[in-house]
């Protein structure tokens, strides 16, 4: 797939000398919903702000539909439509005009038919001459949402979009986001939610500590999801895994204390019975067993903890 964003060597370090970014490489495709993980402070603001240029990155190079973000800043930024974290907006204006002022800004024709079928889209039709200010958090964030839109970008950046936000604007708000993408708009969103972007996201990218971490497809990270493990706390501790074993994936802890067998839970069948038998039939004798699965949170907190 060909890339809309192509980001390469990116580094950030503040005037403070806080590195925030750290030679980072990132390519997002065109038409995907990408999905940037990462905890506190991981760079993800950062990463977003370079890319439309509100910071200015101290060595690497951003190019966004070809068009360098520094040296072609007006054709870059014209591609990009940006939902910030904060809710900041012109709170005396009305919804209709500060949507039509953001276009006009990014010199786009005036179109009352278009904000008329963005704000309908965003089912902020009926606020259109409500001042910003008598909005409820959830309806102001559309009105951000509508205001990154009004210039028609191809890329959309959500940073945080559901941070604080109820159930039901959040469902609202994917719905949104799975019908931009059906119109060819590509989206990275920041999240600190593993649902979202394992709701969400064709692919998944894991920042941490101004470096990315991990760069999957979603289905492929999922794959992993399916994996169970069956712990078994050995009566006696075991020196090496017995021939007769053989045939199945298994681990055993330096100790020798706990064998490990690993399957696939969505499988037919399993195995694990089988597997229990030819224990029974080596010998072998434990005195508790657990199974675990391992979720997109256990990979992400694993991830996390153990890179750096
Ligand atoms: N202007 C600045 N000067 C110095 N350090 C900064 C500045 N802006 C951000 N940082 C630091 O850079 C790091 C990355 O910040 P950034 O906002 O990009 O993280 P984030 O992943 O978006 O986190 P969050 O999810 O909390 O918003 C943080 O440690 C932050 O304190």
């Amino acid at each position: 797939m060909e890339p809309i964003i192509s980001i390469s060597g990116l580094t950030k370090s503040y005037a403070n000398g806080f590195t925030a970014l750290d030679n980072v490489d990132l390519e997002i495709n065109k038409g995907e919903i990408f999905a940037l993980l990462g905890p506190n402070g991981a760079g993800k603001t950062t990463l977003i702000s370079i890319t439309c240029g509100l910071v200015n990155a101290t060595a690497g190079t951003v190019h966004v539909g070809g068009h360098d973000i520094f040296r072609d800043y007006r054709q870059a930024r014209a591609m990009i439509g940006l939902v910030p974290q904060e809710l900041t907006t012109d709170a005396f204006e009305t919804v209709f005009d500060t949507v039509s002022f953001t276009r006009g800004l990014f010199g786009k024709p005036r179109s009352k038919a278009f904000i008329e079928e963005l704000l309908k889209d965003l089912s902020l039709w009926d606020k259109r001459d409500n001042k910003i200010i008598t909005l409820s958090g959830g309806m102001k964030r559309r009105v951000l949402i509508a205001k990154a839109l009004s210039h028609e970008p191809d890329v959309l950046f959500l940073d945080e979009p559901t941070a604080g936000v109820d159930v039901e604007l959040r469902k609202d708000m994917w719905r949104l986001v799975r019908q931009l993408r059906e119109r060819g708009v590509t989206i990275i969103l920041t999240t600190h939610y593993i649902e979202e972007a394992e709701e969400m996201a064709d692919r998944i990218g894991v920042i941490r500590g101004g470096r990315i971490i991990l760069v999957k497809e979603k289905t492929e990270l999922m794959s992993t999801l399916g994996k169970k493990q069956l712990d078994l706390h050995l009566t006696e501790p075991m020196q090496v895994i017995p021939s007769a074993l053989a045939a199945y994936h298994l681990t055993l802890s330096p100790d020798g204390t706990m064998l490990t067998l690993h399957f696939e839970s969505r499988a037919e069948r399993t195995g694990v019975t089988r597997f229990l038998q030819a224990l029974a039939e080596q010998g072998i004798q434990y005195r508790d067993l657990e199974t675990r699965q391992s979720t997109l949170e256990d990979i992400f907190v694993d991830l996390v903890r153990h890179q750096s």
